[in-house]
């Protein structure tokens, strides 16, 4: 069954839900498979600003979905909530529309005013018996990318999964990223890494690289084939915490790329060599964390040639990427907030890339893992990071020998919060 739509004046726009077979879906224009559970409402407003009126898009749906048949499963709905051209955001007024049902009448919606708030929910209903085995997929194709975009990302945010892309004749290819995370190792890179990944506009490596660390002879052409294959309107991101405390990896990214973005967790360096030295344990049999950090307990002389300890004297390697890149370049990540509101921070990173607005709270399960962790949401369901090798339990140490290794650190977190203009309190 196919649900046709018409051309209209101003935008060629064809709009098609087909019931097919996964295999069968069309690879020209976009096909987004239906969730297999109603989706959770989304609120589309970030990405109307580019269509202003509310009358356009009602247009567009109005007259470019209908149902060819009477019991065809897609409900779509719309909440608006309209705004006369410089009125208050609360004298708005919500109105619920339901569109595409075969009998439904078109939405009674004033079409003045500018679009505050659009929610759009999809959901399936009860498929029939003869059709378990098939898919259903929503078909989008128009001319005017600027529908096309917020409708791209209204149904992709609201869980169907893009199939092809808008542009028929593109072919993803592999590019050099745009941003990297450069570090800090264990101050929860994989956690950014896998966060982004969500956004439309960002394609991810998962391994890491390591190619301005350790494989830089493996030559240019090697690092694009680690990529991930992206479209024109996407962003490759890649992490390696290596790079960080790698003198000569900033002026080889910057030979590479003058203008990439670089991402940067930190977390309080004596929390962060915790962890690192609990990933060691994993591979060797060490000695207790106080005397790996302390070379004389007693004197509390600091065991500087540590690299659990090393790495965390962040002022040291920051000095060397701020010879080559103005900090205009660096973004920092407070490791911190990203356990505890991953929303708020991933927001700033989006603006920090020039990304559409996508990640929001409704995008995370919250003290997910382990209490603390928070998980992605993946259709419907709680989804964690490594659960051994992320979020590992913590041996407790000795008060005074954190207390020495605070007063260590203190000076140099100064530094590092004058380096980059945030101070994150770790004292
Ligand atoms: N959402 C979520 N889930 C699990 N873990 C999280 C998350 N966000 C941050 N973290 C913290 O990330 C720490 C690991 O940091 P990295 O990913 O940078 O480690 S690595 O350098 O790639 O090995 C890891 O360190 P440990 O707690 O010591 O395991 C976590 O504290």
């Amino acid at each position: 069954s196919t649900l046709v739509t018409r051309t209209t004046e101003d935008e060629r726009v064809s709009s098609t839900l087909v019931t097919r077979s996964s295999e069968d879906i069309r690879h020209e224009d976009v096909a987004y498979v239906l969730p297999e559970k109603p989706s959770p409402e989304v609120d589309a407003s970030p990405y109307l600003t580019s269509i202003p009126r509310l009358s356009r898009l009602l247009h567009f749906l109005e007259t470019n979905i209908s149902m060819s048949q009477k019991d065809e499963r897609l409900n779509l709905s719309l909440e608006t909530h309209e705004m006369d051209s410089g009125e208050a955001h609360d004298s708005s007024h919500p109105s619920q529309i339901n569109v595409l049902s075969k009998e439904s009448q078109p939405p009674q919606v004033s079409a003045h005013g500018n679009i505050r708030k659009l929610v759009l929910t999809t959901s399936k209903s009860p498929v029939s018996k003869d059709t378990n085995s098939q898919k259903q997929s929503v078909h989008v194709t128009s001319s005017n990318v600027l529908t096309q975009t917020a409708l791209h990302h209204v149904l992709t945010k609201s869980g169907h999964r893009p199939h092809a892309r808008r542009n028929t004749s593109e072919v993803a290819v592999r590019r050099l990223p745009k941003a990297i995370i450069i570090g800090v190792k264990k101050a929860g890179t994989r956690a950014l890494l896998e966060f982004l990944r969500i956004h439309p506009n960002v394609e991810c490596s998962g391994p890491e690289p390591h190619y301005f660390d350790k494989n830089y002879n493996m030559g240019l052409e090697w690092y694009r084939d680690r990529m991930p294959e992206t479209y024109s309107d996407q962003i490759a991101i890649e992490k390696t915490p290596g790079y960080f405390v790698t003198k000569e990896a900033p002026q080889r990214i910057y030979d590479m790329d003058p203008h990439i973005k670089l991402l940067l967790v930190v977390r309080d360096p004596v929390t962060r060599s915790i962890s690192d030295y609990c990933q060691a344990a994993t591979k060797h049999t060490l000695q207790p964390y106080e005397s790996m950090a302390l070379l004389d307990e007693s004197l509390g002389l600091v065991n500087t040639s540590w690299s659990a300890i090393k790495i965390g004297v962040y002022s040291r390697h920051m000095e060397h990427w701020l010879q080559v890149f103005p900090l205009a370049q660096i973004h920092v990540v407070d490791g911190e907030r990203l356990i505890d509101d991953p929303a708020s921070e991933l927001a700033k990173v989006e603006q920090f890339l020039g990304l559409p607005k996508f990640i929001t709270p409704s995008h995370f399960y919250l003290r997910g893992f382990k209490g603390k962790f928070p998980c992605l949401i993946k259709r419907g369901k709680p989804h964690c990071l490594g659960e051994k090798t992320k979020g590992r339990e913590h041996p407790v140490v000795k008060e005074a020998v954190l207390q020495r290794l605070q007063d260590f650190y203190r000076p140099f977190n100064a530094k590092f919060y004058q380096q980059v203009g945030q101070n994150f309190d770790w004292n």
